[in-house]
């Protein structure tokens, strides 16, 4: 699996929980950084959409993170994510920059997956990411890690 994120993360506590997360995934979540655009609003976008496109692999299963998909409980998140790793396609995952995405790159995105209608910071939509894959392994495995404790 491969995460294509805008901006560079640095060291210090966002970057500690993230890796506490990412490393036990499996299989492993490689993180691609590309650079933040620059200029107006739609140049940023475009630059960053450019770059994210052309660093994601023709054949990939593109899932863009956004905050314009369907919502999805955690339980049907580790549905999704088996049917796609069964696909057998490569698996991107993607995180826009401060402006968000670039129409062509959600055109090019097989799936949007959303952490609902808040506005997340982009290094702590990595951690949340990688912690929901992980929960998503938890419960295709039936680890403890989740419990779901919802009624019904
Ligand atoms: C600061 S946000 C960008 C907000 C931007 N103004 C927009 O409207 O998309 C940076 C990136 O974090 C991710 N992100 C932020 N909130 C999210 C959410 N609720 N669900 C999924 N992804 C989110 C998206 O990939 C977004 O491109």
């Amino acid at each position: 699996m491969r995460l294509l994120a805008v901006g560079k993360m640095r060291r210090g506590p966002e970057q500690e929980l993230f890796e506490r997360y990412r490393t036990r995934l499996s299989p492993k979540l490689t993180v691609t950084e590309l650079p933040q655009g620059r200029g107006s609003a739609g140049e940023i976008k475009r630059r960053e959409g450019e770059a994210l496109l052309a660093a994601c692999p023709d054949d990939a299963l593109l899932v863009a993170l956004d905050m314009g998909g369907p919502v999805r409980s955690s339980e049907k998140l580790a549905v999704d994510l088996e049917r796609w790793r069964a696909s057998g396609r490569p698996l991107c995952f993607a995180i826009g920059g401060a402006e968000g995405f670039d129409q062509p790159v959600l055109s090019r995105a097989d799936a949007v997956l959303t952490l609902g209608p808040l506005t997340w910071p982009h290094m702590l939509v990595r951690i949340l990411l990688a912690e929901q894959i992980y929960r998503a392994q938890a419960i295709a495995t039936g680890h403890p890690y989740h419990r779901s404790g919802r009624p019904g």
